[in-house]
């Protein structure tokens, strides 16, 4: 298969598309803004806390790993929705899965600032 050469300017422009449908989710998807105020709020309290360097690491891998899990999430509803706009019950499966890869991230995440912040009360 011949592939296209490389160009600077493409990869740019895939960038571009790529931050595209950031912003498009940020836009258009409720749950995109619940996940945006809780960035907002773990960051603003960890800026508070004065977390360490190993614990921002945490932090922002946990954020990633949550928006991350969303997009897909998003995504494979919007394929589903595309292909089969109809019921049925595969795509409920197909949906409700993705929905629990997301569930999966936002309470490995919040455990993970529970480990975080509660000794800082103690
Ligand atoms: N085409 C479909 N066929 C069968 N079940 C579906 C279909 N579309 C959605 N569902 C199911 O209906 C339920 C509600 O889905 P819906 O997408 O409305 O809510 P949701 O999961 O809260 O979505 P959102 O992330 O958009 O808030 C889920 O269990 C989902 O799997």
């Amino acid at each position: 298969m011949q592939s296209k050469p490389f160009s600077i300017a493409d990869r740019c422009k895939a960038f571009t598309y790529a931050f595209n449908g950031i912003v498009k989710f940020v836009k258009y998807e409720h749950n995109a803004w619940l996940h945006f105020i809780a960035t907002i709020a773990v960051v603003a309290f960890s800026l508070y806390m004065k977390i360490a360097a190993a614990e921002w690491i945490a932090i922002l891998l946990c954020i990633g790993f949550v928006w991350t899990m969303e997009l897909i999430n998003t995504a494979i509803e919007k394929i589903m929705d595309h292909l089969h706009p109809d019921m049925h019950l595969n795509v409920k499966l197909i949906k409700d899965m993705a929905a629990g890869a997301v569930l999966i991230a936002a309470v490995i995440s919040f455990i993970i600032a529970l480990i975080i912040f509660i000794p800082k009360f103690l």
